[in-house]
């Protein structure tokens, strides 16, 4: 028989917008099922060293519409060992947790794994606004990111176009180029650079400026997700040849964590709440090591490592077109 009685609720690894409406639906559906929930503070560090608080339905009032994260959140390399991963078993005992809610990326569902694996059930939520879990068509924080970009890439062209300069832009993605590929979309980028794709500089940038310049364009944005300046050309030094091998006064910009705040839009509000929920109907039942995820408009669930084994592609369409359009 289920004996669940007390679970707790975390948000870990970089907060996106959408993790507030995640953690007051797992509250609340809680709540709603009869369960204690503990809001464990700081990511794993709070469940190492036992930081949380007795959540209500009205301590999790007001914050539906509110970027960041209410719990905080955390990298804890402490966590990430065999020794981690038994102290925070045991805190989680001693606190009285029969099971756990990991609202984060990858890197968090590991850590999920292991927890699942030495006794203490829990399910993960994707939460990252790099949109990179293989598992799931869409991570918490993706859409509210991509508008707040689109928006900062839109006063950029303002200035672009006042003085006929090219703009790279970077934006943000560890490893995943999802940002770069829709926005390069919905702002008209020349070129759009991702990890998943090859690029060749000096035909896909320096030859596509140039060829731009002869058909009469006066303005220029190359969009450059960080995955990629991490191991090659910085969007600096992007900058720096365009202007010297093109002509063409070139600026870069570096959008940082501009991306990962603001208030969250009306899907990642609606996504947050409908996995804030689900993942409630799994624990309450003592399910763990489970992820939950969306296939299309469907709230689905996968066993961690599988989902973590899984894959989606970068959809190189997107790319296609924003170069056919970009003439
Ligand atoms: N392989 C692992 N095994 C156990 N725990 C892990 C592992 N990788 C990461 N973690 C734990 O999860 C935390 C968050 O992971 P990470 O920094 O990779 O962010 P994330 O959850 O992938 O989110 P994002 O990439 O969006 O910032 C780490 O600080 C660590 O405590
Ligand atoms: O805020 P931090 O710890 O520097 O992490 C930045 C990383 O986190 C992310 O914003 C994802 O959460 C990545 O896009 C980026 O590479
Ligand atoms: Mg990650």
């Amino acid at each position: 028989m289920n004996n669940m009685k007390k679970i707790g609720v975390l948000t870990s690894g970089g907060d996106a917008p959408g993790m507030n409406a995640a953690i007051r639906a797992v509250v609340r559906a809680g709540i709603n099922q009869g369960l204690e929930v503990l809001g464990i503070k700081k990511g794993y560090v709070g469940l190492l060293e036992g930081l949380y608080d007795e959540m209500t339905a009205r301590s999790v009032s007001d914050i539906l519409h509110r970027g960041g994260t209410i719990l905080q959140s955390a990298r804890c390399k402490e966590f990430k060992t065999q020794e981690g991963v038994q102290k925070a078993v045991e805190t989680a005992k001693e606190i009285g947790l029969d099971g756990l809610v990991v609202i984060g990326g990858d890197g968090s569902f590991r850590g999920a794994r292991d927890l699942s694996l030495a006794g203490l059930p829990t399910v993960g939520i994707p939460g990252t606004i790099d949109n990179d879990i293989g598992c799931s068509d869409y991570t918490i924080g993706f859409d509210t990111a991509l508008n707040t970009v689109q928006e900062a890439i839109d006063k950029i062209r303002d200035t672009c176009r006042s003085h006929d300069r090219c703009s790279v832009v970077e934006v943000m993605g560890r490893d995943a180029g999802y940002i770069a590929a829709y926005v390069g979309l919905s702002c008209g980028a020349e070129a759009v650079i991702v990890p998943e794709k090859h690029f060749d500089f000096k035909k896909d940038v320096l030859q596509s400026i140039a060829e731009g310049v002869k058909r009469g364009k006066e303005q220029h944005l190359i969009i450059v997700a960080e995955g990629v300046t991490k191991d090659n050309i910085s969007a600096i030094d992007m900058a720096k040849r365009i202007e010297e091998e093109t002509g063409v006064e070139t600026r870069a910009t570096i959008l940082g964590h501009i991306q990962r705040g603001g208030n969250p839009s009306v899907k990642d509000r609606v996504v947050a709440s409908k996995m804030g929920y689900f993942a409630v109907e799994l624990i309450k039942e003592g399910i763990g090591n489970r992820i939950v995820a969306t296939k299309g408009d469907d709230i689905v669930d996968y066993d961690i490592l599988e989902g973590l084994n899984m894959s989606k592609k970068l959809d190189a369409e997107l790319l296609k077109i924003s170069e056919i359009l970009s003439m």
